[in-house]
């Protein structure tokens, strides 16, 4: 299949624009009244791609592999097998999903979390492959940026586990019930004693800050791709010494409010209001879209 510059308009948000989550979980509030609940505390499940797009996608990615391999050195901790959606690299999956990025998701991550669209910039964007027998899941992390972004591209019908899985969020673990004595034996959280995100669908877009412990749980039969974005946020709100600190981004060590620590002390002033209007010092597309690409 060869999607081309002009197929790339039939990406379509099922929204609109500007999407509104159809999930959202929220980190459980400081007990110690520390941290006031942030908008980096919530993350959103948004409808975004019908199933053929998402087919597109896998097959130009496969398409890409058939030829180049794919990547598991491009990040030094914690690799990924991917594949970079970069122009000169990957010319045909870089159209296909730079004006989504840039129309669709972007704005979408700027207004839930309260920040300028020109804030924002892509710092890395990749489709992962995890499979059984293969990569088959990413060990606990935190992003070197502040926002991500991951969609789904595989249908959940297609692999079994997996899923993107946060340590101070989401459902219990349904086999050691997510205590820490019984969940540090247990192969199904693999002893982090939660799920990953329940509801995720194919196409499905989900957005959180980078900062918050997570992982991609292990696939335990099948292949379950995504497309994953880091986004970097320039807004002098944000402590850039505090949050880019490396032990929080590259940490496998589960601290109880780690997470929370981090991210409550990532913003300094309270976030705006979801309703305010977006606000962009760019005039025309093309120059939006070569900013937040960086050229
Ligand atoms: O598998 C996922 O959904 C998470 C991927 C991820 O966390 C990453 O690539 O940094
Ligand atoms: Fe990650």
């Amino acid at each position: 299949m060869n999607v081309g510059c002009d197929d790339m308009h039939t990406l379509s948000p099922r929204d609109g624009p500007i999407l509104t989550p159809h999930s959202t979980l929220w980190l459980p509030d400081d007990p110690s009244g520390t941290f006031a609940r942030s908008s980096l505390w919530a993350v959103h499940i948004f409808r975004l791609l019908e199933p053929h797009e998402t087919r597109a996608l896998v097959a130009l990615a496969l398409e890409h592999a058939a030829a180049n391999g794919w990547s598991t050195r491009r990040h030094k901790h914690h690799p990924t097998t991917d594949i970079a959606v970069e122009r000169e690299t990957a010319p045909a999956l870089h159209s296909a999903v730079k004006p989504l990025v840039a129309r669709v998701v972007l704005p979408t991550l700027a207004l839930h979390y309260g920040f300028e669209l020109c804030e924002l910039q892509m710092r890395d964007l990749f489709v992962v492959r995890y499979q059984q027998g293969a990569q088959d899941r990413l060990t606990p992390h935190r992003d070197g940026n502040l926002l991500s972004f991951s969609i789904l591209l595989s249908d959940p019908s297609e692999f079994e586990g997996g899923g993107l899985r946060f340590h101070s969020l989401g459902p219990a673990c349904d086999a050691c019930g997510g205590l820490r004595a019984a969940a540090a034996t247990c192969r199904r959280c693999d002893g982090v004693g939660r799920l990953a995100l329940p509801g995720c669908g194919c196409g499905d877009l989900t957005t959180h800050s980078g900062k918050l412990l997570h992982e991609g749980a292990r696939v335990t039969s099948g292949t379950r791709f995504v497309l994953v974005g880091f986004v970097h946020v320039t807004s002098p709100e944000i402590d850039h010494e505090f949050i880019s600190h490396g032990s929080l981004a590259n940490s496998s060590a589960v601290g109880a409010w780690a997470d929370h620590e981090c991210v409550g002390g990532a913003r300094l002033s309270p976030p705006s209001s979801p309703q305010r209007e977006m606000h962009t010092a760019f005039d025309d597309e093309t120059a939006l879209a070569a900013h937040l690409f960086g050229g």
